[in-house]
């Protein structure tokens, strides 16, 4: 990612998970086989309402078992085919400001319902909570400013608490088109 975005120093983003006062966290998610509940309602059931990530960079990996989605430009959503061999990487909403929009915090949600038990494990890696997120000025072009205003990790994470799930928090934070829907 550092080369294809041609970030210098090359560590630069990698640096910030390292730090000891990095603000990473793991997360376990279960979802139990519902498919009675599933076959009632007559329709998807969530087991992960949509969102997107905050951190800067999420690893996910799953036993093998469908459910997650990722959400298009064209509000269509996708499956994301399940393979335990793989891990699957996001990008958080950090990392979406960091590179100045080149790179999206991709919506997803979990459907619950199915006849398998769906288990995922989640690496969340974060910057530590007096780290300015801006863009990184080597992925800017000469003259190009910022999409978002100036804010640390924790300002951000403490938006993030007061708002639901589902919102569009980065828009609190975008210059330009605050509380576009994305
Ligand atoms: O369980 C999954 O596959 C995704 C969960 C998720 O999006 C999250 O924990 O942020
Ligand atoms: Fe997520």
């Amino acid at each position: 990612m550092a080369d294809g975005l041609k970030i210098e120093p090359r560590d630069a983003l990698s640096r910030l998970l390292r730090d000891e006062r990095s603000d990473s966290c793991f997360r376990l998610n279960h979802y139990p086989p519902c498919p009675e509940l599933q076959a009632l309602s007559g329709r998807n059931l969530i087991g992960f309402g949509e969102h997107t990530d905050p951190q800067i960079i999420p690893i996910l990996r799953s036993n093998n078992t469908s459910g997650l989605q990722i959400c298009l430009r064209d509000r269509t959503w996708v499956s994301v085919p399940p393979d335990q061999t793989s891990f699957f990487i996001n990008v958080g909403d950090a990392l979406q400001v960091m590179s100045n929009g080149r790179l999206r915090s991709v919506r997803h949600r979990v459907l619950a319902g199915s006849m398998k038990s769906r288990v995922s494990m989640i690496y969340f890696g974060g910057p530590p909570l007096s780290e300015k997120i801006v863009p990184m000025p080597s992925v800017m072009k000469k003259g190009e400013e910022s999409l978002y205003k100036e804010f640390t990790w924790w300002e951000y994470k403490n938006s993030a608490c007061k708002s639901r799930l589902g919102d569009n928090r980065l828009g609190l934070f975008e210059k330009t088109t605050a509380n576009a829907t994305q």
